[in-house]
């Protein structure tokens, strides 16, 4: 697998994991990390509660979630939480897409790489020490624009594999508070997941968040209110 180091304007690392796929350490500084705690806060007040997603077999995430702009539940984005409540999702926040689109410009050598990107959807994760994600394939969106993942609090092993099946080859990398982790174009359909909370790793008093992990993923639908 190739990587290639770079190193983006403003002086910090940028990881080539997979073609399409870049890691940026420490992008996010300490004060928009606790806004985005404080954010997702909110989102998690309501009206849509974050829940541990259950599967159609039966099973339950151990991660908790919470969506804004399209409710996530297996396999589909819809406006209201048709599997928690009924309630409608949060409005996708202009500031959140402007978020997206300058980590698109970090991440690429390409300065237009942002343009015309408009997420509408975000799943907010929780992790507490022991959960994970098993290896999956971020593909209920109707769009293969590039997904937009930012990490804050405890560290995690952040698994990301090939477009495939859930196997090897796979390249683990540590996500950090702050990283972040965009994953496109040819790397877009690639399995990823998460095997391992780092407990303890994160800082509190930096973040506003007193344990765990927390996980924003942009993302485009491409559905609108008459598809979806
Ligand atoms: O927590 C992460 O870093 C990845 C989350 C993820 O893959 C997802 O929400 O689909
Ligand atoms: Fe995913």
């Amino acid at each position: 697998m190739s990587t290639l180091p770079l190193f983006d304007p403003a002086g910090g690392q940028r990881r080539e994991v997979a073609p399409g796929a870049v890691h940026l350490p420490g992008w996010l500084p300490a004060e928009q990390q606790r806004e985005l705690v404080d954010a997702c806060r909110g989102w998690a007040a309501g009206p849509v509660p974050m829940r541990h997603t259950r599967l159609p077999r039966g099973g339950v995430m151990s991660v908790q979630t919470v969506c804004i702009g399209w409710h996530w539940s297996p396999y589909r984005y819809t406006r209201t939480a048709v599997d928690c409540g009924g309630g409608r999702v949060a409005d996708f926040p202009g500031w959140l897409a402007e978020l997206g689109r300058q980590a698109l410009v970090d991440a690429s050598p390409d300065p237009s790489a942002g343009d015309g990107y408009a997420p509408d959807t975000a799943l907010v994760n929780f992790y507490d020490a022991r959960a994970v994600m098993g290896m999956h394939q971020d593909k209920d969106e109707r769009c293969d624009a590039p997904v937009v993942s930012l990490s804050i609090g405890d560290t995690c092993v952040f698994r990301f594999g090939n477009t495939e099946h859930r196997g090897r080859p796979w390249t683990d990398v540590e996500l950090a508070s702050g990283d972040l982790f965009v994953f496109g174009g040819p790397s877009r359909f690639a399995y990823h997941g998460v095997p391992r909370i780092r407990p303890g790793t994160g800082d509190p008093a930096a973040t506003g968040l007193a344990a765990g992990r927390l996980n924003i993923t942009l993302r485009v639908t491409g559905l609108s209110d008459s598809t979806g």
